[in-house]
């Protein structure tokens, strides 16, 4: 087993790399009767592709994805959904230079002794474009959770040090922006700054925030399968991810429990209502009804084109000066990536909520 299938009763597979002919992805479990086409699909892998910015890889792929199987007459038919996405643009011979080098921050070394076995072009499985094969399955995902009422929006919450003032947060503007960023002003000063970064050959780092919304209470089972540790991993699997935090996060070890505790209040109008959100919507490793918000930070792009100290295969020091095209920044390109893999853990978890009550089973068969 490669560990490339993620999910218990909505099962993801992805496959491909960077630079072989195509790229894709398997998903089993999706139920049958949900509209689906490619363009429902292509949607979100527009949000992904690279190419689009200054802030972006130029490598220029078109990423249209096909849909091989699981679908009849624009309906899922149940059986496993089938996708490819053509590679179109590798130039894989940037990648002769490193051919016998490790790239320091990439996966080049680690992947080398694990396998004895390294193809140099690009990062293959390690490499982001890895994810384009998620974000299509991670679209099935949302149109299941669509059906339920259940919405999934990520954004950047920042870049270096430049972060979304919440007093200019504007939705539209995720839209509007490259960098993805819900404040017009704060986008204008991160690309400033990458612009900066990118003339130095260096590369940022920076946050995503992830805001589920819709989701009932129940969602997550009570101990291995934690809606919480679920998010977590499917989150940290997301090349360059380096931490993840719900609500209040790390913030709460400052604090005491009457700061930290989300009091309850009850209104006959409005139902159960919580003032704050420092649970950040999940207590127990199960949903609370109330939103879902973490918070995923991104490391800076590893490649990067300033001089660096590294190693040979055969362990001769030497100094790289990377070409090749690559992110100046990593995080405007995978707040898709996030809601992706959010949308497909929520979907596997809300499938097992089902088979946890024998009321919710009956219901199921009625
Ligand atoms: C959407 C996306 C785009 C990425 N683009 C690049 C890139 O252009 N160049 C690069 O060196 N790394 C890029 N990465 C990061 C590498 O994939 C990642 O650093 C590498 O797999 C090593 O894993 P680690 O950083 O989690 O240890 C990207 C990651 C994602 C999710
Ligand atoms: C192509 C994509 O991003 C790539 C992610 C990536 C990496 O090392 O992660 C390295 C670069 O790949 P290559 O050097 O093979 O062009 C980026 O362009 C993509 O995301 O679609």
């Amino acid at each position: 087993m490669s560990g490339s299938t993620i999910g218990k009763n909505f099962t993801v597979t992805t496959w491909g790399e960077s630079h072989g002919k195509a790229l894709g992805v398997v998903v089993d479990g999706c139920p049958a009767g949900i509209p689906l086409c490619e363009e429902d699909i292509q949607r979100d892998l527009d949000r992904r592709k690279p190419g689009q910015s200054p802030y972006s890889t130029p490598r220029r792929e078109e990423d249209k994805v096909t849909i091989l199987s699981g679908v009849f007459q624009g309906v899922t038919t149940g059986t496993p959904i089938s996708l490819i996405i053509a590679n179109q643009d590798q130039h894989s011979k940037d990648y002769s230079q490193v051919a016998h080098v490790y790239r320091p921050g990439h996966a080049d070394y680690t992947y080398h002794h694990k396998y004895g076995i390294w193809d140099y072009r690009g990062g293959g499985r390690a490499s982001g474009r890895e994810t384009a094969a998620r974000v299509a399955a991670g679209a099935i995902a949302k149109k299941v959770l669509s059906q339920l009422g259940v919405r999934i929006q990520a954004y950047t919450l920042s870049i270096g040090p430049i972060k979304v003032n919440p007093e200019n947060f504007d939705e539209n503007e995720i839209y509007r922006n490259p960098l993805a960023m819900p404040d017009g002003e704060a986008a204008k000063k991160a690309a400033e700054y990458i612009q900066q970064l990118k003339e130095k050959g260096d590369s940022a780092g920076g946050v995503v925030e992830c805001v589920i919304q819709g989701l009932p209470s129940g969602v997550g089972e009570p101990v291995f399968d934690k809606l919480d540790a679920a998010l977590a991993k499917a989150i940290m699997s997301i090349g360059a991810v380096k931490g993840i935090e719900f609500g209040r996060g790390f913030e709460a070890a400052y604090l005491t429990g009457s700061q930290n505790n989300d009091t309850l209040v009850y209104y006959p109008d409005r139902g159960l209502t919580k003032p704050t959100n420092n649970s950040g919507g999940i207590t127990g490793g199960i949903s609370e009804g109330f939103p879902i918000v973490f918070r995923a930070a991104f490391k800076p792009t590893p490649s990067i084109r300033m001089p660096q100290k590294t190693v040979t295969h055969d362990m001769q020091n030497t100094q790289l000066v990377l070409t090749g095209r690559h992110d100046p920044v990593i995080v405007p390109r995978a707040v898709v990536v996030v809601e992706a893999m959010a949308a497909i853990t929520i979907v596997d978890l809300l499938f097992q909520r089902i088979l946890s009550r024998i009321d919710l089973i009956k219901k199921a068969l009625s």
